[in-house]
Parts: C-alpha cells; structure tokens; sequence
C-alpha cells in the first residue's frame, strides 16, 4: 500500500501530547483513571481533569494527524462536563484502529509535586493499558516535581508509538 504521494503506508508513527490543568481544594484528582487518595488538591477542568489520559489521547491523535481531543470533546460544550476521561480513550482508540493502526507502547510523564505517587505507579500504568488494550508493560509511567516552582499545577507529557495492523 501507498500514499497518494507513492511513499509508502508508515509501519509505525509516532505520537506526543501533552496536557495541564491548575490545582484548587475541593476537587478530585484523578490520573490515568485512578482516584488518587488523599490529594489535598484536584484538577480544576471542564471534564474530570484526568491529565494522564488527555495527554495519551492526544498522543494517539497527533500520531495520525487527526487534531486534539478539544476537536471531538470541545470545552465549551456543556455535553463533556465532568466526563470521565476514559470515554475520550475510548473514542480515540477507535479512531486509530479505523484507520489501520494500534498503539504498541506509551510512555507518561507526569509533574506534580504533591502527592508522591510512586506508590500507584502500575495502578496507573495497568489502568491505562487497560484503557489501550496492552499489557502493563507496554505504559511507562514516570513522575517528577516541579522542585516546587508549580506547586498548584499538573502538567503531563506522553509519547505513543502506533503500529499499523490492516491496510
Ligand atoms: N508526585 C511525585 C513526584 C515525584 N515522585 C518521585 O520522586 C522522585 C524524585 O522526583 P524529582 O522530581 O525530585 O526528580 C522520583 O523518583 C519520582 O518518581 C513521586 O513519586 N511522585
Ligand atoms: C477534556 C476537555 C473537554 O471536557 O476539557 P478539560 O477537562 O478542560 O481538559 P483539556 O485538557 O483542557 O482538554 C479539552 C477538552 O477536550
């Protein structure tokens, strides 16, 4: 198979995506799908916040070139409040299988300084490659502090590595 450009149909593509939200008292933190415990704060957005799994979907998306999940689930639409962010997963995995490709492998960066969660580390890993259909040690979660420069901020980085499966 070829592109319209004659170049050959990629084996693999690569994704990145990255997402942040501010932090406040009285809101939940939730990070790959799982509720972190005793998060004195939580994601303030117009969804749950899962900065985890908007990052990886938007890795997934820009993989492909098919744009970021602001286009699909817009912030201004009052249908995505408070949705849980595995249904934006979902969506997007669908997207990549119809076009051909699977994730192989995702690779998370997540900075927050307060709670250590290391701890939850294959929690969150196993929760995500849950999500994507992999075993848990296709997702490396990795975490880090700002050093206290961003004390009330979560900020997520994630690469995805697609492998197409149909032509
Ligand atoms: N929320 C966090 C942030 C970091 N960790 C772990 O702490 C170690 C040191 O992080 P630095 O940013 O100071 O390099 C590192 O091993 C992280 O895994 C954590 O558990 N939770
Ligand atoms: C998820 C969406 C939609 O509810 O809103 P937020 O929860 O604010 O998150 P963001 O990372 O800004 O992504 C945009 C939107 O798609």
């Amino acid at each position: 198979m070829v592109l319209s450009s004659g170049s050959p149909i990629p084996a693999i593509r690569i994704g990145y995506g990255e997402d942040a939200h501010r932090l406040a008292a009285g809101h939940s933190l939730i990070l790959g799908g799982v509720a972190i415990p005793d998060a004195a704060l939580g994601t303030v957005a117009h969804s749950d916040g899962d900065a985890v799994l908007h990052a990886v979907a938007d890795a997934l998306l820009s993989g492909l070139a098919l744009g970021d999940i602001g286009d699909y689930f817009p912030d201004t639409d009052p249908l995505w409040a408070g949705l849980d962010s595995r249904a934006i997963v979902g969506r997007v995995l669908e997207l990549v299988r119809e076009r051909g490709y699977a994730p192989s492998n995702i690779a998370v960066v997540v900075t927050l300084d307060r709670p250590k969660l290391g701890p939850l580390r294959s929690q969150i890993a196993r929760s995500v490659a849950e999500l994507l259909c992999l075993p848990e040690s296709e997702v490396g979660v990795s975490f880090k502090t700002s050093e206290g420069l961003a004390p009330a901020h979560v900020q997520t980085r994630a690469t995805a590595l697609l492998t197409r499966i149909a032509d």
